[in-house]
This record gives C-alpha cells, structure tokens and sequence, in this order.
C-alpha cells in the first residue's frame, strides 16, 4: 500500500494528493515526494526547482504563469494555511478560465499538483505561513505573467472573510485580465494545448 493516493478534481489532471502521515509520540514524518510512488499513482514528474516563500495572514500572492516554459507545481504548506487557486488556461481545455481552490494546511499533509497550462495564487489564512513547492521548469523571469487575482471573468470565491486585510505586491496589483491576454496567450506563448 503506497503512501499517497489522488484525489481528483473537476479539473481533469489538476489533482490532491493525500500523503501517509506517521505520527507517534515525537510528533510526526512523512515522505513529501517518493519518485517511484508517485509514478506509481500516475504521475511522472520531473523537478528541477523547488521554491519557498513565508506569507503573513491576509498576502494574496497570484495568479502566476510563465508565459514559455509553463511551470508544474507540486505544492505543500508546510507550516500555517493558504486557500491556493488554480485556473486552467489550457487553450482547447474543456475546462478553460474555470477555476479550482483547496484550503491547505501545514498539519494535513495535503499535497496539491498544478499541472503546466495553469495560472497559480493563493491567499495566506494564517501568520507565518511557509508554502513550498517543486516545480517541472525554472524559473524564466522574461516570461513571469499572470492574472489579476479578482477577475470577473474568472470570478474566483477567495474566503476574503477570513482575512482583515489583503497585502497584495504592486506587480500583482496591476496584472491583466485574462480577456486581455488570450490573444497573446493563443499566439505566442508554447502554451499548453491538451
Ligand atoms: C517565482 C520566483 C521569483 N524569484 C524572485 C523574483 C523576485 O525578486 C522575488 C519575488 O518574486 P515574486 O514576487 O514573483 O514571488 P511570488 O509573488 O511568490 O511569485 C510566485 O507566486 C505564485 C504563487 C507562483 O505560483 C509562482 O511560483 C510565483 O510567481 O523572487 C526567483 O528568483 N525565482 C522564482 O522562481
């Protein structure tokens, strides 16, 4: 018996992955990536990056994508809870523009893959929260883009009650729509197309 199983979503190839959590009187371990379980659950992944970021309660970081070289995302909270978003901009997904949030936690050992071909954001439910993630491409700063995280058209459910205020970057302020970069998107980004 393997030490992750999946967890689907209404987005095909969007996906949870409940992890085996060995607790004891110490306190707790577990495998937070094993190649050949994973492979074994269907997903073989190849990671060249991880990234790690500390968020105060209320940082609403997103929505991020790479615009070439689109990244995968195996993505874990390691301490603290976010309420993390993916958006599928796959161009002929059935599913494009829709929308998919989970609350992660750093004591559920819930674990998160965002495929390539989707914008990423979360909003930060706790102070101190550490929010790590592996990823399937490096990071190509020319090719840093996004959305802007309250696009109508998208119209994310962001538990915004949960939060006294929202801290958001001045780049991420000042993102597009996603009707104002679909064009683009369609053209000139190696986009995914499923
Ligand atoms: C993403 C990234 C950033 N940086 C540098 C660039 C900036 O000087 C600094 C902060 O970057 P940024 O403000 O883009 O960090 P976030 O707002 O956390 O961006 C991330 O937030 C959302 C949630 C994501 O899914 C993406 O991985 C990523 O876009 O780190 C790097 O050196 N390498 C990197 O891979």
């Amino acid at each position: 018996m393997g030490k992750f199983k999946i967890i689907e979503t209404p987005i095909k190839d969007l996906v949870l992955i409940e992890t085996k959590i060995f607790r004891d009187n110490r306190g707790f371990f577990m495998e937070t990536y094993n190649q050949k379980e994973f492979e074994e659950i269907g997903l073989k992944l190849n990671f060249v990056q991880d990234n790690l970021s500390l968020s105060k309660k209320g940082v609403l970081r997103g929505l991020h994508f790479q615009f070439k070289y689109p990244q995968g995302k195996l993505i874990r909270v390691i301490k603290g809870k976010v309420y993390d978003v993916a958006v599928d901009l796959r161009i002929n997904s059935p599913t494009f523009g829709k929308w998919y949030g989970v609350e992660l936690t750093g004591e559920n050992g819930l674990a998160f893959y965002i495929p390539e071909g989707f914008a990423h954001g979360f909003l930060t439910l706790e102070d101190d929260t550490y929010f790590f993630y592996k990823c399937t491409e490096i990071y190509y700063p020319e090719y840093d883009s996004g959305i802007i995280w309250n696009d109508p058209d998208i119209d994310i459910k962001w538990p915004l009650e949960k939060v006294e205020e929202l801290i958001i970057s001045e780049k991420d302020k000042n993102l597009p729509k996603l009707k104002d970069i679909i064009d683009k998107l369609k053209e000139e980004g190696n986009w995914i197309k499923i």
